[in-house]
């Protein structure tokens, strides 16, 4: 794996922490180019936190995230924009403002010095509408949108900066089952037909393990397994990791592991081993 290629994503000793809280206590994962990667882990364990610092929006206070084997806290805003789009539960939209306008927006990293739009620009945001599967609503206020509707909206604004790398910050959040399989099949398949990167924060871990090609989960502040869904996805995840009792089989027809979660435990149970539980 050529970790300089384009779309490839390293973490290095990745450290952060907010004002008083120590989230990320040393991160190592590298992600080769076109890899799909479900990253899992108890709310507050720091996933979006990752995210942010691989996309370039918070700076680590040690180690570092390179993108095509550059330094992302050595880019620009627009250069960091141009290699890696973050789809993230962002602020309520602007009153007034049309999908196609928000999604044309995306395109702001790849226009010129005083943000002309570029020949293209119009052509890579109808097919971000399409591929999200909202171009039907392309002429809609964004606020007048349901939250799943949104939802699918932000994942448009994503693609529309036509990025190697994709990172996903729950993007089935808000969404119905069917339009969360809809999502994820569509994450599927532009990652086989671009050869896309996709990191994406999933809660569902039945969908990690049957859409990943691998699963990072974090916990204290580390990745505490790391591995393809089969060999990893095991009740000693659910414990370790999830907090959560439960037992694993195999899909029937997939043959991916299925989780079926029977109880939350007091806390999660001790790592077995300090680093990886697989
Ligand atoms: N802007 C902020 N200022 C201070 N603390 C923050 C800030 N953003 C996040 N945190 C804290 O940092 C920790 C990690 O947050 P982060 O959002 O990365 O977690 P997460 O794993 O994505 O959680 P979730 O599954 O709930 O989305 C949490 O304890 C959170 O309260």
């Amino acid at each position: 794996m050529d970790h300089r290629e384009p779309g490839a994503v390293v973490a290095e000793g990745l450290r952060f922490g907010y004002p008083g809280r120590e989230v990320l206590r040393g991160v190592d994962l590298r992600i080769g180019a076109g890899e799909l990667v479900a990253l899992v882990g108890l709310n507050g364990c720091g996933k979006s936190t990752f995210l942010r610092l691989a996309a370039g929006l918070l700076r680590p206070d040690g180690g570092r995230v390179l993108l095509d084997g550059e330094e992302v806290a050595r880019l620009s805003r627009r250069g960091a924009a141009r290699r890696v789009a973050l789809l993230h539960q962002s602020a309520p939209p602007v009153p007034g403002l049309t999908v196609r306008q928000l999604v044309r927006q995306g395109r702001y990293a790849a226009r010129g010095p005083l943000g002309m739009l570029r020949d293209g620009d119009d052509a890579v945001s109808a097919r971000a509408l399409a591929d999200a599967g909202v171009a039907d609503w392309a002429g809609r206020p964004v606020d007048a949108l349901s939250g799943g509707e949104r939802q699918r909206v932000r994942l448009a604004m994503a693609l529309a900066q036509d990025t190697r790398t994709l990172l996903l910050d729950e993007p089935t959040t808000y969404l119905d089952l069917r339009h969360q399989l809809e999502v994820l099949q569509t994450v599927v398949r532009l990652r086989a037909e671009r050869g896309l990167t996709v990191v994406m924060v999933v809660h569902d871990l039945n969908h990690a393990a049957r859409f990943a090609d691998r699963i990072v989960a974090l916990r204290d502040g580390r990745v505490a397994a790391d591995g393809k869904p089969a060999d990893i996805v095991t009740p000693a995840l659910l414990a370790e990791v999830l907090g959560v009792e439960g037992r694993v089989a195999p899909d029937d027809r997939g043959g991916w592991p299925v989780c079926y979660p029977d109880h939350p435990l007091e806390a999660a149970r001790p790592l077995r081993n300090e680093n990886h539980i697989h």
